[in-house]
Parts: structure tokens; sequence; C-alpha cells
């Protein structure tokens, strides 16, 4: 990770978003640095994905192996011929700092000449210098393991995500003639029908066309209640198909299945940088510059001017720029972030990057959005007055004009016109006013159908019948939509939306966590106010689409806020936010339009999401003072000479492994709380 791997066979390449080495920010990720060599380059990409087959047969390893056994049989010969020591150290120092050296070499050729590797090619060739050739051969043989032990915890923050890769099944049984054939996902085509038997994973993203069986999706979103599954139903790649043989239609190429997008939202997002690795960039750009010039003047001060003893302030000078070397705090935010994401995957959580992620760590507020977030999103009609002829010469008009509306309660409408077997007509010049009203015209009349305050704005009287039946439906967390015939009211039709089970929940657990939660509504007062008690939430209705702007730029001058909705149509209020989660209406548009989805549609999720980043942002403050604080003890031991070299080395190396063993911890989150 900080540290690039060394062999010229690129090894294990962790999670690619640490910087390969402490002071060269623009180098972005380890691949650059493979990419420096064109002919390792390939190697590198067909190298990617076997990551983390035994590492044990790695040529890292066996490279390391070789120099530790290297440096035994020098400590051995050293012992029968004392005289040959230094020489025989010196010889497994140079051989074992040789692919440090090149790549030092190489970053010098970009013209970065302060590197972790050039720290340590200066630190080694020093102690060379000042004959302390065992130290020297030490520090090597340390630093190399080191390296060695990052790239194998890195792997396994890395294997969080392969993990979910590894739920697709190589092939699939397509149908031909009268029985199936084993084909490669890969050549799956849009429309081929496959069998999938009890047991097996659904190999694409598909419709059942025949069976129905029950499915364990946890796989996929993290529900770990296996669900029922029927003709006529879509089906998720990756999930297992539990109890019987099923039909599929393939819906999905390979690479569009929603698991194969998940999988590359993910790896996209862990090289996305989070702010707090942004300024640990910049941080390091003089910072490493800077150590080599503190070593410079500890070599050379206390000699020249306290007459001190060169010996003795070259070995700390040397070992100060051992000290010096980041590494572990390089690495301190991009492997917890890394393995924050992934653990938010494998629960159904998805975050575009480190930077939302950090974001939510410390949101204080939450706005979420009702229709399709609160509450499940498909309102049902539950009643119907007619004023001016019969209930179903209402709905057909009422009917006429949703068909044109995307929205809800327009399905709803239309819903329940073909429960009652109504024909209804077309509607001509249909426009929606969003927020308000949709109208058209029906039958050469202008038809509308209207929130009760924009119809009251639009007809000429509101019958007394009319207003009692909107106050009492409303008074009971219904939404009343008024439908005028040119001016004239001639029905209000009632529609209710059940707020999702775990909503109560959910926000309760928010406010737990300290989180002031807020309904914004565009339904009126009465009925958003109605289902907000309920479901023990603040509310503010009777926005319209740009006021629900407006409320969350006032939240967020109090503070980071995030915007929970269902990504469909109410894109801007999440792009608004500090952070936009998406939930419900389909992970399709959710992935593509906001910084956060929930692919469960769970309003715990939201507070699943909240601990999951608040957990992380600790372990990165953890990982900040581990490395700081180690740094700190050594240097002042160093200075006082009451540590050795090869002892600063191993505090480096120490840290850096006990970082990221902090951060892969991440990768359990969740499994002890609630499911
Ligand atoms: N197609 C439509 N048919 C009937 N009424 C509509 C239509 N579109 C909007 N309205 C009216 O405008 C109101 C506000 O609509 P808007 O889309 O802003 O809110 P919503 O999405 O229903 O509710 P929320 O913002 O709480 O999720 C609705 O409650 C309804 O009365
Ligand atoms: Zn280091």
């Amino acid at each position: 990770m900080a540290r690039c791997p060394s062999m010229s066979r690129p090894a294990p390449q962790p999670l690619a978003l640490a910087p390969c080495s402490c002071s060269a920010p623009t180098r972005k990720h380890n691949h650059d640095h493979d990419h420096d060599h064109d002919d390792d380059h390939a190697a590198h990409d067909s190298h990617d994905h076997g990551i983390d087959g035994a590492w044990w047969q790695s040529e890292q390893f066996r490279f390391v192996l070789a120099t530790v056994i290297g440096l035994a049989i020098a400590y051995g010969i050293g012992l029968a011929r004392p005289a040959w020591s230094p020489w025989l150290f010196g010889v497994s120092a140079l051989v074992g700092a040789w692919p440090v050296g090149r790549r030092a070499a190489a970053a010098m050729g970009r013209g970065k000449l302060f590197t972790i590797e050039s720290l340590m090619v200066v630190a080694v060739a020093g102690a060379l210098v000042i004959g302390e050739a065992e130290e020297a051969a030490v520090v090597v043989i340390l630093f190399l393991v080191g390296e060695m032990l990052e790239s194998i915890s890195a792997a396994r923050a890395r294997a969080g995500i392969r993990a979910l890769a590894d739920l697709m099944p190589r092939t699939a049984a397509r149908e031909r003639g009268d029985g199936t054939e084993d084909v490669p996902i890969a050549a799956l085509r849009v429309g081929d029908i496959l069998r999938v038997r009890p047991g097996d994973r659904i190999p694409a993203d598909g419709v059942i066309v025949s069976g129905q069986s029950t499915l364990d999706e946890s796989p996929v979103t993290g529900e770990s209640i296996p669900v029922f599954r029927a003709e006529g139903t879509s089906v998720l790649a990756g999930t297992v198909n539990l109890t019987a043989t099923l039909r599929l239609r393939v819906e999905k190429d390979a690479e569009d299945n929603t698991i194969a997008r998940i999988i590359k939202r993910v790896e996209e997002a862990q090289e996305s940088k989070a702010p707090t690795a942004r300024f640990i960039d910049r941080f390091s750009r003089w910072y490493t510059p800077a150590a080599m010039l503190a070593a410079a003047i500890t070599i050379l001060l206390p000699p020249l001017v306290f007459g001190g003893d060169w010996h003795v302030w070259a070995y700390r000078g040397l070992s100060l720029l051992l000290i010096a070397c980041p590494c572990a705090l390089v690495l301190s935010t991009p492997a917890a972030i890394a393995s924050g994401l992934a653990a938010g995957a494998r629960r159904g959580l998805l975050m575009k990057g480190g930077a939302a992620l950090e974001a939510m760590g410390t949101v204080r507020g939450i706005a979420f959005d009702k229709t399709g977030t609160l509450t499940a999103g498909r309102p049902k009609v539950t009643d119907l007055l007619a004023l001016d002829g019969s209930e179903d010469a209402a709905l057909r008009l009422a009917a006429a004009v949703e068909q044109g509306s995307t929205h809800p309660i327009a399905h709803a409408i239309i819903e329940e016109a073909r429960q009652r077997d109504l024909a209804y007509p077309t509607a001509d010049d249909v426009t929606a006013i969003a927020g308000k009203a949709v109208h058209g015209r029906v039958d050469g009349r202008r038809i509308c159908v209207a929130s009760p305050r924009y119809a009251a704005s639009e007809a000429t009287a509101m019958p007394a019948a009319a207003r009692d039946a909107i106050q009492r439906w409303e008074g009971g967390g219904k939404t009343a939509v008024v439908v005028l015939s040119d001016r004239d009211v001639v029905a209000v039709i009632a529609v209710r939306d059940e707020p999702r089970e775990d909503a109560r929940q959910g926000l309760a657990e928010l406010r737990a966590l300290g989180v002031a939660t807020v309904l914004l509504s565009g339904d009126n007062r009465r009925t958003a106010g109605t289902i907000g008690q309920s479901l023990g939430i603040d509310v503010k209705a009777e926005l319209l689409p740009d006021e629900k702007l407006g409320e969350i730029a006032t939240l967020k001058s109090a503070g980071p806020v995030a915007m929970v909705g269902d990504g469909i149509n109410d894109a801007p209020a999440l792009a608004a936010a500090t952070v936009g989660i998406a939930m419900g209406g389909g992970t399709q548009v959710a992935l593509e339009t906001a910084d956060a989805a929930l692919l469960r549609d769970r309003v715990r999720g939201v507070a699943e999401l909240v601990r999951l980043s608040r957990t992380t942002l600790a372990n990165i403050h953890q990982n900040i003072a581990i490395s700081l604080g180690l740094k700190a003890v050594f240097l002042a031991t160093t200075l006082m000479g009451t540590t050795t070299m090869w002892m600063a080395i191993l505090a480096d190396t120490g840290a850096t492994v006990i970082v990221t063993l902090n951060a892969l911890r991440l990768l359990r989150f969740g499994l002890r709380s609630d499911a």
C-alpha cells in the first residue's frame, strides 16, 4: 500500500487508492507505479484479480524469504569468521534493497526526489557508509517484511468487494431446443431463457417467465429474510434460488447486472479520495523533504557546532529518516475508507466515495421525502366522493388525465379505474404542474386533478360537502385530490400511502444517534402532519419542489445535511443536500443520481449509514493518532539515543500494520448489531 510492492511482477494491488509513496501525492495510487514499466503493465492487469491466491506463493514472499535466509547465512558465517561479517551483511543489505532502489531511481527519473524509497535508500546507504552494515541489513529486511504484510492485509480489505464478485456463477443453463446448454455468463444475451435450479445462484438480472420460488437476496441487498418471487417478477443476479426451478428471461447483459454495477461503483468509490486523504497528501508533499532536511541538520549541526561525535549523530540522523517515513499516516484514511465502503456494500449501503462517507459521518440533520421514502410509495384510492354524476364517471375523467402523469397519485387513480373495469378516454394536451396538479382536455372539457389548495384557487366554488370530506380524510393521514371539470368541482378522491414498516423505528434510531429529522413534503399540512406525528418526525408540508430546496439550504446553514429521497423525482433536492441518499425506486436510477443509495428499502438503513460513517471516521482518527503518536515517541527516543535504527523502522512498519489491521476491523461492521 503505502509502499509499493517491489517485485518485477507487480504484487497484489490492494486498495487501489493508497498512494504509493509518502511523498509523491501526484502518483495517485499503486497502479501508476506499475505503469512506469510498460512490460509490467500487462502482467499487472492479469494479476489484478488473482491477488489473494496464496500469498506464500507470491514472488514478493519468495524474495523476502530468500533475503531472510541470506541474512541468516551471513550471520552464521559471521560467527565463524567475524572479519567477514560486515561484508556479508553489506551484501545482504544491497541485495535486499535492490528493488527499493530501482523504484527510488524510477521516481527520481520522473523528478520526484522525495519518496519513501529514497528515504530508505539514503538511510541504508548512510548506514553502510558509517559502518553499520548489520543495522542496514536488518532495516532492509524489516522494510520488506512490512511491505509484504501490508500487501496481504490490503488484499483482505479488497476481498470485501471481491466477495461480491464471487457471487456470480460462471455459467448458466440456457434453453436450447428441448434441453439446456451450459454457456459462460459473458455469452448471455438479453432475451435468452435460462433455467435455474434450486440451490443455484441466479446468473443474470432477469424476469421469471415460469415457476415460483423463494429467493435469498441477502448477498446482493443485505436483506436477510428470503423473499417469494413468482412469474413476472424480476430477480437479481447473484441472489440464491432456494426452493424450486425457475425459468428466467435475461434482461441485462453481464456487465450491466446490478451486482456488476455495484462492484464497479464501490471500486470507483474506493479510488476517490476523502478530504482527509487529500489533506494528508498535501501534508506529505512538504513533510518528506522537511524530514530530509531535519536529518541533515541532525547529522551536521551537533558535530560542527557543539563538537558532537560524528558517528553518533550520523546514526541518529539516519534513524530520523526512517522515523520520518509516513507510510502509516498516508495509509490511515484510505485504508479505513476502503474497508468502510466495502462493509457498507455488503449490507446494501452504497456510497459514491470517501467524501460522501466522511460527510455522512458529520451529518447533524436529515431531511426525508415522504412518498416512496417514509411511505411505500404505492398509494391506493380509499374514498371517492362524487358531487356531480356517478363515482365511475368522475374516476373515468380523473384516470384519463392521470395517464399523462408519473406521479404516485396518478398510479393509484389509474389502478382504481382498472379494478373497477372502467374504460376511460384519452385526454389531449395533458400538462402536469409540479407539486400542484395535472390537467388535460377530455371531450371538449378541461379536466384538472389537483391538490385541494390549488383546486381552491381554480374552482369557481368549493362545495361544503367537498370541503368536509377533504378535512376528514386529511385528518386521517390520507391525501385528497380534487377533480375539476371546467372549474366545477365534480369529485374528491382520497388516496392513502402506508408508512414503511420500519419507518418509526428507523427515525427513532436516528434520534438516538443525535440526528435531527424532518419530513419535507409537497402534501398538505394535515396529511403530512398526521403521518409525521405517527412516525415521530417534524414536518414541513405544502412545499413546492423549489421550496424543498430552500428548506435544505436553510438546514445546511446549521451544518451538513443529508436528504433521503427516492432519487427519481427529487433528484434536485438530493443534489442540494450535503449528502443525497436514494432509497426505493429501484437501484438503477438511485445509483446514478445520489451520493449514497440504500439497496434495501429500509428507513433503518439510513441510521445504519450514519453509524457506519461515524465508525469509519473514528477509525480514521484512531489511525492518524496511532501513526503520529508512534512517530512522536520514536522521534524523542532516537534523539536521546535510546532506540536504534532497526527499532525505528520496526515502529514504522508496525504502525503501518496496526493501521491496516485497525481499518480491517471495519469489515466486520454490523455483524454484532441488529440484522
Ligand atoms: N399528477 C397529480 N395528480 C393529482 N394531484 C397531484 C398530481 N401531482 C401533484 N398533485 C398534487 O400536488 C401535491 C403535491 O405533490 P408533490 O409531488 O409535490 O408531493 P408528493 O410527492 O405527493 O408528496 P411528498 O413531497 O410528501 O413526497 C400532491 O399531494 C397532490 O395533491
Ligand atoms: Zn514507511
